[in-house]
């Protein structure tokens, strides 16, 4: 196992009647600021459970935060904050909100330009306003994480930062508040959280058997409970069991002592950068190919994986490992997920513009547990998925 720092302040609230119990996190007299995206909590009735459940407490909202949010809209929440002496923020949303609080929290206190955070990927940062998360969309974890992805449309940017001071305080887990997701979101959800796993458990043994039964677990959860949760969103169990894996497949709890890839998601910001495709849509494009390109890198967790999650037992070792592949794209595409850049119309064209734009981001980085994803090596992954 490599060595490791573990570090995780987020109280979990998880439950139906949980959001009655957030009052005894937020302290008395606090000046409160709501932050939600298009307005489907002010539609389906979850901003005024928060609303009531928030006395002793003055409470202000800011709407209208878009999905891969942008610093252009979060700025305007930052002075917001600014003018009013905001002293607690609550995320009530997918994980762009969540992500966008976590700027805002930031960014209000933060001395100069704020663009300095995401240039210095969250380095810099020595303290950040409270906040809280209450998630109506299970996918990111960032429910639970230090990190947020904030896009700058003026540039096409989408950039990761990350910062012990931006962990939300708590987190309310109410399985019901996602229960009015259309199926693609929950499709979208399902293989964000699946890949997250796989980016911390896909790479090369570490003799981490603790992180790779639990990897492994969070992937059988997923699995089964996908079907079961798209065809009955009310099912309070299934949906209960996809929050809590979504939660764990991104708290870091499972990436503490073993290598981590991430290369496929930043591969896949570009293409959200670009074209706007969902994140999780990006990374049932980058992924597959990304596995195909390396599996002589990632031979021996690769049959790990055939064998453990897929319960591949039957032929050669190359013949598990093309099975678990062959595996793996069914299960995004059975999801309704596209494994294509062509599914999305985008062509060799775009490859050049993608690579372009990796190249803005990360210079001549390589990426990937072992810095092997060179920009060569990014093109044979992208070539592959067209
Ligand atoms: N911080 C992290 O660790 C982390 C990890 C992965 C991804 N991300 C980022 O998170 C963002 C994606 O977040 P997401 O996948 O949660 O989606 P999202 O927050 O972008 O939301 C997607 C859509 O679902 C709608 N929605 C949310 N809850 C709803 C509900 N209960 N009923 C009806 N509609 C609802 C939103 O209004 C939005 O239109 C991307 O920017 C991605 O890069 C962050």
């Amino acid at each position: 196992m490599l060595d490791f720092s573990f570090f995780n302040p987020t109280r979990v609230l998880f439950g139906r009647d949980m959001l009655a119990r957030m009052e005894d996190y937020i302290p008395v007299g606090a000046r409160v600021l709501v932050l939600y995206g298009g307005g489907s909590v002010l539609r389906n009735g979850t901003m005024e459970r928060v609303r009531s459940g928030l006395t002793q407490r003055e409470m202000l909202e800011f709407g209208g935060i878009e999905p891969n949010p942008t610093f252009e809209t979060l700025m305007r929440a930052v002075a917001l904050v600014r003018e009013k002496s905001v002293d607690f923020l609550i995320a009530l949303g997918g994980g762009s909100v969540i992500d966008g609080a976590k700027f805002v929290a930031a960014a209000a206190v933060w001395d100069g330009d704020p663009w300095g955070i995401l240039a210095t990927r969250g380095s810099e940062i020595r303290t950040a306003i409270p906040l809280a998360a209450i998630p109506t969309l299970p996918a990111t974890g960032s429910e639970m994480n230090g990190t947020a992805v904030i896009t700058r449309a003026d540039i096409a940017a989408k950039r990761v930062f990350k910062s012990e001071h931006v962990f939300p305080v708590f987190a309310v887990l109410d399985p019901t508040l996602t229960f009015t997701l259309p199926p693609w979101q929950i499709a979208n959800g399902i293989v964000d959280a699946f890949v997250h796993v796989l980016e911390q458990y896909l790479t090369y043994p570490a003799d981490a058997p603790v992180q790779d039964r639990f990897a492994e677990g969070l992937l059988h959860v997923l699995l089964e409970v996908a079907d079961t949760t798209l065809a009955e969103p009310e099912n309070y169990d299934a949906r209960s069991s996809l929050m809590w894996a979504a939660t764990l497949a991104l708290n870091g709890l499972i990436g503490a002592g073993v290598p981590q890839d991430w290369s496929s998601h930043l591969i896949g910001h570009e293409l959200t950068a670009l074209y706007g495709l969902d994140h999780a849509r990006t990374l049932a494009v980058v992924f597959p190919a990304m596995l195909s390109v390396r599996r002589e890198e990632k031979r021996a967790k690769l049959i790990q994986y055939a064998e453990r999650v897929w319960g591949v037992r039957e032929g050669s070792d190359d013949e598990k490992i093309r099975s678990a592949l062959t595996l793996t794209n069914e299960f995004f595409m059975r999801l309704g997920l596209g494994i294509h850049l062509s599914d999305y119309g985008l062509g060799q064209g775009d490859v050049e513009a993608l690579l372009a734009a990796l190249e803005r981001t990360h210079g001549t980085c390589a990426l990937g547990e072992r810095q092997s994803v060179t920009p060569d090596v990014a093109r044979a992954v992208l070539e592959a998925a067209l």
